[in-house]
C-alpha cells in the first residue's frame, strides 16, 4: 500500500507562473491532506515564511472559505497549513509532481517553488535540524536527549492515503509533517509521549519533534520510530478476507491491545468528572444534523439515528470518561511480530483541538474499530457480514478479558457511538472519497432501521 514517491517522477506539468499566494490557492486543494475540499478557498494569506536552510522555506498559510482572519493573523473561516517549500532557479526534472510553480513577483520572483518533501537532499537536511535541538524563527526543535537519531539516515516519502505527510529515515524512523495546523499542542505528541512513561509498549514514543510559536503555538511535526516490518490492520483484513481466512485470533489480540491503551491513558491522564450522556447525546444530535446538511442523503434517515443517539439518556452510563485514541480504525494498528501498536493519537481530523484532547466514553474507540470491521467486510463482493461479525465477538471479547468489562453488555451505548462514527465517515467519505460512501451509508441504513 504504500510506496516511495521519490522513484517515480512524473514528468514535469505545464509549468504554472502566478503570486506565490495565486500560485498555493491553486495548489493546496488539489493535495489528500487538504481538508477544505468542500469550499472553495476565497482568500490566502502567508502567516509565517523561516527560511530552514538554503533552498527551503518553511511556510504557514491560511486558506480562507469566506471569512476574515481575526486580528493578529489567527485564522478564522477557514484552516492554517503547513507547507516546506524548495526555491530554486531550475529544479530537477525529478521533482516534476513536486512542483507548485514559478513565482513571478516579490522576493522569489523568477524562482520556482515545489514541495520539498519531495526532495531527498531537503528531506535530509530537515533530519539534521531535528537531530539538534535549537530554534530558526518561530521554529523551535525539541528531541528526547536520551534516544539520540544517528545522522545521514536516508529519507523516502510515503505514498500513503494520509491526512498529514510522513517522511521515512532508512527504516528507522519515521517523521509525521502535521499539515493542518491547529493552536495547541497536537495530542499525536502528547499521547504517545505521555504513554512511553507510563511504560507502554504498544504505541512508538516521540524522539524528536519541532513546533512553532507564531502566529499561535502550535506543535508541527513528530519523529519517531519506524516499525520497518510491521503490516496494517486493514491490509491485513482484507488479506484474510481475499484469502477466506479466519481473522478472530488477531481481533481477539486487537481488543486486548486496546485495552491496555485504554488503561494506560486512563492512568496517564486522570480525569475527575464522570461521563455524561445526556451531553453526549446532545453533540452527537447536532453532528449529525450538520452532516444531514452536507449529505442530503443522510436525511431520510434522520429520525432513526437521532432515536439512538436519545436512548443514551436512558442507558447505563458506561465506563468513565478518560482521554482516547478518537480514531481507532484499521489503518491506525499495526502488527509487528506478534504484537500490535497503535499509532496516530490526533483524533478524528476535522474536530477542533480542544476537544479531540477532552476525555470521551472509551466506547468510542471500540466503536470505530467495529466499524472499521464492516468497512472491510464490504470491500468484496459478496460482501461478508459474518466475517465482520465474528471479528466483532472476538474483539469485544479480547477487550473484556483485559479491561475488566464487555462492550457487547453496553448495547445502548455502543448502538449511539457506532451511529456517531458512521456519520462523521459518511461526511469523511463525501469529502475525501465518494467513491466510498455507500459503505458507511449501509451501515446508517442499518443503525437507522434495525439498531442493530
Ligand atoms: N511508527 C510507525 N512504524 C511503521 N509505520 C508507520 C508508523 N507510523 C505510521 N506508519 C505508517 O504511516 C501511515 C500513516 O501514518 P498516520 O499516523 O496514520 O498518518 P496520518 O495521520 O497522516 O493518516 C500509517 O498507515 C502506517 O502505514
Ligand atoms: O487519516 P486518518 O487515518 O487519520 O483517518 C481518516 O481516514 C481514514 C481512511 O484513510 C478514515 O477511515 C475510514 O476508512 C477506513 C478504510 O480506509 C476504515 O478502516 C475506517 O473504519 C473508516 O472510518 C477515517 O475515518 C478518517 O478519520
Amino acid at each position: 500500500m504504500t510506496k516511495t514517491a521519490f522513484l517515480r517522477p512524473r514528468s514535469a506539468p505545464a509549468e504554472h507562473t502566478g503570486s506565490l499566494t495565486g500560485l498555493l490557492r491553486e495548489w493546496l486543494p488539489r493535495q489528500r491532506w487538504f481538508a477544505g475540499k468542500d469550499r472553495p478557498v476565497t482568500d490566502l494569506g502567508v502567516l509565517s515564511m523561516t527560511e530552514l536552510f538554503p533552498g527551503c522555506l518553511h511556510v504557514l498559510v491560511h486558506a480562507g472559505h469566506g471569512g476574515v482572519p481575526a486580528p493578529g493573523g489567527t485564522p478564522s473561516a477557514g484552516d492554517c497549513y503547513q507547507l516546506l517549500l524548495g526555491v530554486r532557479e531550475n529544479p530537477s526534472p525529478r521533482l516534476g509532481r513536486a512542483l507548485i510553480g514559478r513565482v513571478r513577483d516579490g522576493r522569489l520572483a523568477g524562482m520556482t517553488v515545489y514541495d520539498a518533501l519531495h526532495d531527498p537532499r531537503a528531506a535530509q537536511l530537515f533530519l539534521e535540524r531535528l537531530r539538534r535541538p535549537g530554534t530558526s524563527g518561530p521554529l523551535r526543535f525539541e528531541c528526547d536527549a536520551s534516544q539520540p537519531v544517528p545522522a545521514g539516515l536516508v529519507p523516502r516519502l510515503l505514498d500513503a492515503e494520509q491526512s498529514n505527510s510522513s517522511l521515512v529515515y532508512g527504516d528507522e524512523y519515521i517523521l509525521k509533517v502535521f499539515r493542518r495546523i491547529q493552536p495547541g499542542v497536537n495530542p499525536d505528541l502528547e499521547v504517545p509521549g505521555a504513554l512511553a512513561r507510563q511504560g507502554c509498549h504498544r504505541v512508538p514514543a516521540p524522539v524528536a519533534w519541532f513546533r512553532t510559536t507564531h502566529p499561535f503555538k502550535a506543535t508541527l511535526g513528530v519523529l519517531q520510530p519506524y516499525l520497518r516490518d510491521a503490516s496494517d490492520g486493514w491490509t491485513l483484513a482484507l488479506d484474510a478476507l481475499a484469502a477466506g481466512d479466519d481473522f478472530t485470533a488477531q481481533a481477539h489480540a486487537l481488543g486486548r491491545a486496546t485495552a491496555d491503551v485504554h488503561l494506560a491513558l486512563a492512568s496517564a491522564f486522570p480525569v475527575g468528572a464522570p461521563g455524561e450522556n445526556g451531553r453526549t447525546a446532545a453533540g452527537m444530535t447536532e453532528r449529525l444534523t450538520a452532516a444531514a446538511h452536507c449529505v442530503p442523503a443522510l436525511q431520510p434517515f434522520v429520525p432513526g439515528l437521532r432515536a439512538a443517539f436519545a436512548a443514551l439518556t436512558t442507558c447505563d452510563p458506561g465506563p468513565p470518561a478518560q482521554r482516547i485514541h478518537g480514531d481507532l480504525h484499521l489503518g491506525q494498528v499495526l502488527r509487528a511480530g506478534r504484537e500490535w501498536f497503535v499509532i496516530d493519537f490526533e483524533g478524528e481530523p476535522s474536530r477542533p483541538l480542544s476537544e479531540r484532547r477532552s476525555a470521551h466514553s472509551p466506547v468510542r474507540d471500540i466503536a470505530g474499530m467495529l466499524r472499521s470491521f464492516d468497512y472491510a467486510a464490504r470491500q468484496r463482493r459478496p460482501w461478508r457480514p459474518e466475517w465482520a461479525r465474528r471479528c466483532r465477538e472476538a474483539y469485544c471479547a479480547g477487550y473484556a478479558a483485559r479491561a475488566g468489562w464487555d462492550p457487547r453488555k453496553k448495547h445502548g451505548l455502543l448502538r449511539a457511538y457506532e451511529t456517531d462514527r458512521a456519520v462523521y465517515e459518511v461526511l469523511y467519505e463525501a469529502r475525501h472519497r465518494p467513491d466510498w460512501l455507500p459503505v458507511p451509508m449501509a451501515a446508517i441504513e442499518r443503525l437507522a432501521v434495525r439498531g442493530d
